[in-house]
């Protein structure tokens, strides 16, 4: 019994009216057929949010080593929480909004948000994942998002 894995993937991601053409109208069999649609229709939606590593709290493995690198630029862990802090100094606000607006962009694309302040050209920020109540690789995908972006504004 054997079935094409990336006919399926490519069926669930196709609209419905071009499906037909990749469910194997050349190689149709009953069998073949109803496992195709029994795994296409466990794999999500477009659109649909799966979980995923970078969802999970962060493992001692994960904190022994991409932690400590974010630890190591700058950020501190905060006390009574599991989460990271860092302040940001610009030369001016316009830098500082700068910073926040690309930081923004990339926060709303991954569904996950800092804790910010900003006065003129200080930005001070607090990451940490609510759903799990902890850090997760979101944080630290964010946290080093923001080095890259700060040290491209202020080399
Ligand atoms: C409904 C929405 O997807 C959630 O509230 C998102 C939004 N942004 C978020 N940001 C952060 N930092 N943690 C979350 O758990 C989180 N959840």
């Amino acid at each position: 019994m054997s079935f094409c894995v990336s006919r399926v993937v490519a069926a669930r991601s196709t609209p419905l009216t071009a499906r037909s053409n990749l469910l194997g109208k050349t190689d149709f069999h009953p069998l073949n057929h109803k496992i195709r649609l029994l795994v296409a229709s466990s794999l999500p939606l477009s659109g649909t949010k799966v979980k995923t590593k970078m969802h999970a709290k962060l493992t001692p493995e994960e904190r022994n080593t991409t932690l400590t690198a974010i630890l190591n630029q700058g950020w501190t862990l905060v006390e009574n929480r599991d989460a990271i802090y860092k302040e940001f100094l610009f030369k001016d606000f316009n830098q500082a909004f700068g910073f926040m607006s690309r930081v923004a962009l990339l926060s709303e694309k991954m569904d996950h948000h800092p804790e910010w302040f900003n006065v003129y050209n200080k930005v001070q920020v607090t990451l940490s994942s609510h759903d799990v109540s902890g850090l997760s690789g979101r944080d630290l995908k964010l946290a080093n998002f923001m080095e890259d972006v700060a040290k491209s504004i202020k080399p």
